[in-house]
This record gives structure tokens, C-alpha cells and sequence, in this order.
């Protein structure tokens, strides 16, 4: 069967057909006629072609489901039923369609009209009342629910309800006590990871709001005044603001363009459609709003090119807004939050196990079949790792603060792991290794000597350029102001621009001084600017560049390199029949008047600062697209061995498991595209690397999305920004190494957690079977097995405080569930070793056998006791308290847990607890027990990590 046929049938199969009529207030449900089903699917199939994602994997009826609604909500007329056929933003979505499509089809004039807006853009009055209308431009924030909704969320989860129903079912035995006890703990849990996580979260969306990111928008002070373009934040944008669009932004609302330049914008997070699409200003007319040329919209970025647009939608009215809730929103699961699900997985189906086996026991032991139901059900309750999820997002968000005190921002708290995870960093150049801070040295004709000429006509490609305005530029403006050069633009106007790309490597304007006679000049990289020059020009002077002309010129400009300057390549060329608009088949033929040389020094803090990474087990690779020589003199400077440097052109011929065995020795990647960069990390990835990658540019947003964890800067491009996970207020990277260090001390917490959680279930497992087999009466109550597990949990709620030995932050730490089962297998039965021990104390020594509940408070404090204290083995790998302390906060609670397990028997609760006071004899041997257990683990502890490497 043909994918596209198979596509066909799955959209068949998992859609029903609904139409909505716009004209109608709610969704009106009824069946698409039989043709329109057809044409529905016809252009599904020819979509999910385009889609190659969706197309290769056919089988995946989801994936392809939600593509189907994602191009039928794109049609806009008939949608597939079932997901929003009963909710508003479906219609909301059909309405802002039809506005679109409306202001689309008209031109730009009138388009501005309908808006009730001009080119000089709204005035501020007019923007502020219209803000006033519309609201924020913000896509519906996630409210922060109410206390009281959000514990009814809460406690319709199915561990709540398990408790709930327990502690019915002990009222309706007439257990009142139990019942009580199980309600209070169910309030006092709940209550404690609300708080707690509401506080985390809280504190990460503080950071969040840290990173902004801003529009160009054109307004007016007054309807006289003239029109001055500025920096908003996205927030404040409203239905007929004139904004500028360029390289490297994001698209902050639903635009419409009025005038485009070369403006490619790619759509992917609309429509998973990679290429990106060129837009333009003309009237147009589609079915679909996104298949409109002249609308760009919120959440897709700017490619290439720039654009002047009017905004129509803002916020929740954008087709973003309209679906985000629907499908955007869905987060992809990263290795951690999979790792996570695994392991609470893994601790289910040990109470799937449990459970059942241990209600048969007690029922057949017993008799009781009630009890026996209770108690199986508090031990899938003891079992059931209900504050998993609480303890690793206090630790996230405790790691995200620690982080942002180092200038560290987390956006994504799961990448947190990954930072710590991370062994290969791939990183830029410039401001990474070099300073940032670029300098026009050097303006040299072709003889090498110093001309004015050629800093002016650097001037002018950097004083009308639009797109992608980068240090280079504003060296060139800077050095040009500082000379003394024209502050006007001597009185060129410009005709059009051609847009920079990280391929073509080279941009140009267009310019006209005398009606009629264009001159175009552009700028770039040496090699990409030879190409396309075949005259030379000295002050004047005209001649054909020879290969002798191009040889020496290659060496100069090398020279320059080897002493670490960047040097972009002048040319012009009049020409002499006008066109109105240009493109990148008119750089041809250009005559090379000279170069500009830049000087960005090498980050003095730099070298050390790789050093420690490498120290810390990260090791560092260049990615930059800028020249080889440039880049080895940096690299050189900062101490970066580069016995080899590759560059782009090599790579792009190799197959993947060439270039991978390439990558592994390799350090420093030369003139490479955006999408080489992408394509380096990916292979590093493949090869079991868990990878990072910091960037800044919009040539870096690919490779920012494809590493682990993406990492930017404040000042990068909204791109950039917008697809990094963690941003530095500083680009340097010592923060980074800050970072690396606390992430890896979060992810070690975390993993003690899942450590003693395991280890300890799974120990418990075998007391509980075992007791249950022998003993003629339950070997704890259910009340009892439930409040050991709450003052348990409690004591665990410090674990994010606790410090991490410095050992285990030297290295890259993975998600390895290995080393934690293998630790559950191995500690586990040892904490049932002497759980039996405590039994057959209590049975020879203390006669427990006739009184149950001395069975039952004995081993309650044996076991409350052991489970609080074995943390402090298990967070090291050295001496519990001889060679490293845990954090005061968790011995703290450790004794404070302790401390209510020894008193709770002989305090007045104690009668309804089932509790009855210890003999003194009691307390000497189960010390003996807990120093035998604490010993024992630590032994077999150090025995793993000799004979595993675990760590
Ligand atoms: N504004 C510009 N005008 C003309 N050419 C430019 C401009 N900016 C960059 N180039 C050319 O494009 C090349 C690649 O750009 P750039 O060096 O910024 O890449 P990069 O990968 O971001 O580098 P880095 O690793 O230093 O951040 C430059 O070496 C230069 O030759
Ligand atoms: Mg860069």
C-alpha cells in the first residue's frame, strides 16, 4: 500500500466530519457530504506528501490524526470532529481565518485602511486605547488556578481517590480513627506539594519573564508628529501597528506584509513544514490563511530578508492562540522526563505484584478479608511514589534559582538534567572565545594601503542595510562616525537591498544619487566576493582581476587572518539600465575596490574556562561559519587544540558515518551553513554525546533546536532565543561552567531520591510478603503502614537542599536506570535482612507474638528509622557523616522524623495510632540493627560502585 494511500484511509478511519459555519455562534455539528469528505482527504494526502515527517511514518495513526486536524483547522471550513467540536477556539479559529483572508485580498493601502492605520503606524494615543481593547498581545496565559480548584484537581487523582476510598471504606467499618488519620493524610500531603510546587513554579516563571523579547514597531507621539520606529515588548503590540520585520525575529502577531524584501519566514511550528516560504506585499487570494503569501504569522520566524507589516490579531484572536491550547502546547518529553516515567512505572507494577499477593495472604492467613483488603491497599498506597513528582520539580526549580544567581536563566526546567549530562559543547566564536566587541581596524584598496574610499563604500552597505544588522555592521558605522565620514549618507538614496545569508555569505544595496544611474554595493566574505567580481579597482582605476590579482589578494587578506582579523571583501558595480527591484543574480560582475579588517580580541578568560570544562568531562567544539585561518588564530589564542580544522564545503561531502568518525577528532568546524552546524550536532547525538550547543545568530537557531540543550545569550536574536532552553545573561563561558555544576548537583538529588525510593519499596516488598505469610494477625495496621509512609515522605521533602560531593560532579552525568535497579536489587533485600531481624527479636525476645500491636509499634519505629537514616548512606559514596554531611535542612529532618518515630508510642496518640510504649530492653537492640543495617549497605554500596563503576 502506498503511504499516500495509507494516509488516506488512517484520516478515514480516526475523523468523523464536522462543518462550522461562521455565521453561527457555536460549532454546528453536522456530516460533510460524501464529496467533501473526498476533497478533504485529497488534500490531506497531497499535504502529508509535503509533510515528510508524517508521510515516512505511516503507521503512526496519532501523529498522522493531528496532522489531519492541523491542515483541516488550516482549511478552515470543514474540520475533523471529536477534538474541538464542543470548544470555542475551533470557531474563534474560523473567525480570525475570515478576517484574515479578508485583509489578505486586499492591497496594501487598503489593507492599512481597514485597520484603521497608515504607514507612520498608529499614535501612541491610538495604540494605548486600542491595547485597551483587544488586551495584551499574549497568547491566554496559563492562569494560575485557584488554591481550592486546584486541590480538587488534586485529589481527584488516582492515588487520592485510592486514599479517599480507603478512608470510607474504614468509616463504613466503623474504623473512624483510621479514617480520620487517612483524611488528615491526605490534606497534610496534598497540601505540602501544592504549596511547595506552587512555590517552584512560581519562582521559575520570575525567571522566565527575565528573558524578554521585543517588536520594531512605527508610531507616532501625535498625529502630526512624524513617524518614529522603537523597541516594544511584545505584550503591548495591538490591531494596526506597523512593524518591521527582519532576520532573526520572531513574527509577534498576525501580520499582514505591506512590503517585502526578500522576506523568507519559515512556518514550522504551524505547519511542520521545514522550508521556509517567501512572502510578499501583493493582494491575494487562498482557501487557507496559511497558504497566503502576504500573512505572516505569530510563533514563525524570519528567515531572511526584511519586511514592513501591519498586525490584524494579537494574542489569543492569532491562528497561534487559536490552536496553541490544542496542539502546540503539548511538550515533547525529553530523556529525563522519560527516564521519570519509567522509573514510577517501574514502582507501579511492583504494586501490581504486591498488592494482589499480599491481600491473598492475609485473606487466606487470616480470614479477614476486609483487613486484608485495607491493608493490601495502604501498601499500594506505602508503595506508590506520590511525592516523586513534587521532589523533582522542587529540585529543578531549586537548581533553576541557584543557576539564575550564577546569570544562568532556565527556560525549560528539564534541560536542566541534560546540562549536566552534557559532555560535548558546541559553541560559536565570537563572544564566546573573542570578546564581542568588534573593531574596524583596517579599510585597504587593493595595493594594501589605507582608503577612505573603501570605508565609505563599506559605510554606505552597512548604513542601508535592513536585515540582519551584526557587530561587523555597527564596527563599520562606529569606525565611519569616528572618522569623521559622512553622518548623512551623502546623499544616496536606496533603491533596494539584498538580503545577507549565511550561504551566499555576502550582502548588497542598491543605491541611486542621480535619477537613473544605480549603483550597487556589496560586502563579504573574501572568498564568496571573488566569485563574483571580475574587475578590480584602484581609487578609480579600473582593470580585469587576473588570477595573479586574486592570488595576492587571497594572501593579504590570509596575512590579516593569521594575525586574527576578519576581513570582509568591498566591491561595486554602476549599473546602467535600472531595474526596480533587484536579486541575487545581480551580484555579478562586480569590480573589488578593497577590505575592511575587524579586530575582535580573544576573551582572556576564555582559555581557563575550557580548561575547567574539560576538567569537568565537557569537552568543546567550534562551530563557526566564519574563515578557518580566523578561527585558528582564536583558537590558538585560547589554548584550543586544533591539529585539524574542517570546513563546511569538506563536510557537506561526507556521509554521515565518515563525518562521524570525523567529529570525534575534531575540535574546530570552519565556514560552516546553518544547517551543517544542525547536522554536526545531530551525528554527535547518534553517537551516544549528549550535546549542547551555544549560539547567538540566526545562522545558530537550527543547532540550537537540534542539541540537547540549546543555549543562548540575552542579546542573541529572538530566534536564537526562542529555540534555546537555557539563556546566559552573560555570553562566557565560565557561567557555563557554573551551570554544568549545578545541574549536575539537581540531577544527583534527584537520582538519591529515586534511590532510596526504590531501594526501600523494594525492601519492603519482602517484609511485608513475608510477614504477611507467617504471622497470625496483620503485620502493621493500615493507618500504621500510612503514617509511616507520610512522616517517610517528609523526611525526604530536604533532599533538594542537600549538597552533592564534589566527586560526583566531576564527570557528565547520564540517566542511567541500570545503576538504580541494580542498586534496588542489591539494598533492597538487605533492609529485609533485618526487618526479619527485628520480627524475630520481637518474637523471641519481647513475645510480640501475643501482642500485636508491641508487633506492630516495633516495627514501625525499625522501620521509620531505618528508611530515615539510610539516606545518608545512600547520598554518598564515602562515609556517611565521617566523610560527607548532608545539608543541615536534611539532618534536620532526619532527626526530626527520628525523633517523632521514638516519642509517637508513648505519647497520647499512641492508643489511637494502635501504639503501645516499647520496652526499654527494646532501644539497645534496635540500635544494634540500625548500626548492622547502615553498616551492611554501606559495604555492599562500596562493593557496587567498585564492581559496577556506579557512582
Ligand atoms: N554584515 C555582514 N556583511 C557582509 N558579510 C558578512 C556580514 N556578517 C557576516 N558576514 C560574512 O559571513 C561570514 C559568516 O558570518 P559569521 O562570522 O557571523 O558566522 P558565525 O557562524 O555566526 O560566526 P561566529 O562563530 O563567530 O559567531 C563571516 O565570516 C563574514 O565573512
Ligand atoms: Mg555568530
Amino acid at each position: 500500500m502506498t503511504e499516500r494511500k495509507r494516509f488516506g484511509d488512517g484520516v478515514r478511519q480516526t475523523c468523523w466530519y464536522i462543518r462550522v459555519d461562521p455565521n453561527q455562534p457555536g460549532p454546528k455539528k453536522m456530516n460533510a457530504s460524501d464529496s467533501e469528505k473526498n476533497d478533504l482527504r485529497r488534500k490531506i494526502q497531497d499535504w502529508a506528501i509535503r509533510q515528510g515527517s508524517v508521510a515516512r511514518d505511516p503507521q503512526n495513526w496519532k501523529a498522522l490524526r493531528e496532522a489531519a486536524v492541523r491542515y483541516c483547522r488550516e482549511l478552515g471550513t470543514i474540520i475533523p470532529g471529536g477534538e474541538i467540536a464542543s470548544s470555542a477556539p475551533g470557531v474563534q479559529a474560523d473567525r480570525s481565518n475570515q478576517r484574515l483572508l479578508e485583509i489578505a485580498t486586499l492591497g496594501p493601502d487598503a489593507a492599512l485602511a481597514e485597520l484603521g492605520s497608515g504607514l507612520g503606524g498608529l499614535t501612541e494615543q491610538e495604540a494605548e486605547l486600542r491595547l485597551r481593547e483587544h488586551g495584551p498581545n499574549a497568547i491566554r496565559q496559563e492562569k494560575r488556578p485557584i488554591l481550592v480548584s486546584e486541590l480538587a484537581t488534586r485529589l481527584r487523582s488516582p492515588l487520592n481517590l485510592l486514599l479517599l476510598i480507603l478512608a470510607t471504606a474504614s468509616f463504613a467499618l466503623d474504623d473512624r480513627k483510621t479514617a480520620v488519620l487517612i483524611a488528615v493524610i491526605v490534606v497534610l500531603s496534598n497540601l505540602l506539594s501544592l504549596w511547595q510546587e506552587r512555590r517552584a513554579k512560581l519562582e521559575a516563571e520570575k525567571l522566565r519573564a527575565l528573558v524578554k523579547t521585543t517588536a520594531t514597531v512605527v508610531r507616532r507621539a501625535t498625529g502630526t508628529a512624524l513617524p518614529v520606529s522603537r523597541e516594544i515588548p511584545l505584550e503591548c503590540l495591538t490591531p494596526g501597528d506597523v512593524i518591521h520585520l527582519s532576520a532573526g525575529d520572531m513574527v509577534p502577531a498576525d501580520v499582514r506584509v505591506l512590503a517585502a524584501k526578500d522576506f523568507f519566514v519559515n512556518q514550522a511550528a504551524l505547519t511542520g513544514e521545514s522550508m521556509p516560504v517567501e512572502k510578499f506585499g501583493s493582494a491575494q487570494t487562498a482557501p487557507a490563511p496559511l497558504e497566503l503569501k502576504n500573512l505572516c504569522f505569530m510563533a514563525t520566524n524570519v528567515v531572511s530578508g526584511s519586511a514592513t507589516a501591519v498586525v490584524v490579531q494579537t494574542g489569543a484572536g492569532t491562528y497561534f492562540g487559536s490552536i496553541a491550547g490544542h496542539l502546540l502546547g503539548r511538550r515533547v518529553l525529553t530523556s529525563f522526563d522519560q527516564g521519570l516515567n519509567r522509573f514510577a512505572m517501574l514502582m507501579i507494577r511492583f504494586m501490581l505484584v504486591m498488592v494482589p499477593l499480599v491481600f491473598l495472604l492475609n485473606g487466606f492467613t487470616k480470614g479477614d478479608w476486609m483487613e486484608a483488603f485495607l491493608f493490601g491497599v495502604a501498601v499500594a498506597v506505602g508503595l506508590t511514589p506520590e511525592i516523586l513528582p513534587m521532589i523533582v520539580t522542587i529540585n529543578l526549580a531549586k537548581g533553576a534559582l541557584a543557576m539564575s544567581r550564577k546569570r544562568v536563566i532556565v527556560k525549560q526546567l528539564s534541560a536542566i538534567q541534560n546540562f549536566g549530562a552534557m559532555d560535548i559543547l558546541c559553541t560559536d566564536k565570537t563572544g564566546t572565545l573573542t570578546q564581542g566587541r568588534v573593531v574596524l581596524e583596517r579599510h585597504l584598496d587593493l595595493r594594501g594601503e589605507e582608503s577612505p574610499r573603501v570605508l565609505e563604500f563599506a559605510f554606505l552597505s552597512s548604513h542601508f542595510q535592513s536585515g540582519l544588522k551584526n557587530l561587523l555592521d555597527d564596527a563599520v558605522l562606529l569606525h565611519a562616525l569616528d572618522d569623521g565620514l559622512p553622518q548623512t549618507d551623502g546623499d544616496w538614496l536606496k533603491v533596494d537591498e539584498i538580503p545577507f545569508d549565511f550561504v551566499r555569505r555576502r550582502m548588497s544595496v542598491v543605491l541611486e544619487r542621480e535619477p537613473g544611474r544605480h549603483r550597487l554595493v556589496c560586502k563579504g566574505a573574501v572568498e564568496e566576493m571573488l566569485a563574483v567580481c571580475t574587475h578590480g579597482d584602484t581609487e578609480g582605476e579600473r582593470f580585469d582581476l587576473d588570477e595573479s590579482h586574486r592570488r595576492r589578494l587571497k594572501e593579504s587578506t590570509a596575512a590579516l587572518n593569521e594575525e586574527g582579523f576578519r576581513v570582509l571583501a568591498v566591491a561595486y558595480k554602476d549599473i546602467e539600465t535600472p531595474e526596480i527591484s533587484y536579486d541575487a543574480s545581480a551580484e555579478k560582475e562586480l569590480a573589488l575596490i578593497g577590505y575592511v579588517a575587524f579586530l575582535d580580541p580573544p576573551k582572556d578568560s576564555a582559555a581557563a574556562a575550557i580548561a575547567e570544562l574539560r576538567e569537568h568531562g565537557v569537552a568543546i567544539k567550534i562551530l563557526t561559519g566564519d574563515n578557518e585561518i580566523v578561527t585558528r588564530k582564536i583558537c590558538h589564542d585560547v589554548g584550543l587544540s586544533m591539529e585539524r580544522v574542517a570546513l563546511g564545503s569538506a563536510i557537506e561531502q561526507l556521509p554521515d558515518s565518515e563525518l562521524g568518525h570525523l567529529l570525534e577528532t575534531t575540535t574546530v568546524f570552519a565556514k560552516l551553513s546553518p544547517l551543517q552546524k544542525a547536522r554536526i550536532i545531530g551525528l554527535l547525538q547518534q553517537r551516544g554525546h549528549v550535546v549542547g550547543f551555544l549560539g547567538d545568530g540566526i545562522n545558530d537557531g537550527p543547532a540550537l533546536k537540534e542539541a540537547d540543550v540549546g543555549i543562548s545569550v540575552d542579546g542573541a536574536v529572538d530566534v536564537a532565543k526562542e529555540s534555546a532552553d537555557i539563556i546566559l545573561l552573560e555570553k562566557n563561558l565560565e557561567v557555563l561552567d557554573d551551570g554544568v555544576i549545578e545541574g549536575r548537583k539537581v540531577f544527583g538529588n534527584i537520582v538519591k531520591y529515586l534511590k532510596m525510593g526504590a531501594s526501600s519499596n523494594f525492601g519492603n516488598m519482602f517484609s511485608v510478603v513475608g510477614a504477611s505469610a507467617f504471622l497470625p494477625f496483620l503485620p502493621m495496621t493500615p493507618p500504621q503502614v500510612l503514617l509511616n509512609n507520610l512522616l517517610y515522605d517528609l523526611s525526604q521533602t530536604t533532599v533538594a537542599t542537600d549538597d552533592v560531593d564534589p566527586e560526583y560532579l566531576d564527570r557528565p552525568r547520564q540517566w542511567e536506570i541500570g545503576h538504580i535497579a541494580r542498586f534496588m536489587l542489591c539494598v533492597g533485600p538487605v533492609s529485609s535482612l533485618f526487618d526479619y531481624l527485628t520480627y524475630f527479636v520481637l518474637f523471641s525476645v519481647f513475645d510480640a507474638w501475643s501482642r500485636p500491636e508491641l508487633f506492630h509499634t516495633g516495627w514501625f519505629v525499625e522501620s521509620l528509622l531505618s528508611q530515615t537514616l539510610i539516606v545518608h548512606v545512600i547520598r554518598t559514596e564515602k562515609i556517611p557523616f565521617l566523610e560527607s554531611r548532608a545539608s543541615l535542612p536534611l539532618l534536620v529532618t532526619t532527626v526530626a522524623i527520628c525523633c517523632v518515630g521514638i516519642w509517637l508510642p508513648y505519647s497520647s496518640l499512641a492508643a489511637n495510632l494502635g501504639f503501645t510504649a516499647l520496652p526499654g530492653g527494646y532501644w539497645p537492640v534496635l540500635f544494634l540493627i540500625l548500626a548492622g543495617y547502615i553498616a551492611l549497605t554501606q559495604t555492599i554500596k562500596v562493593w557496587l560502585n567498585r564492581k559496577y563503576r556506579i557512582d
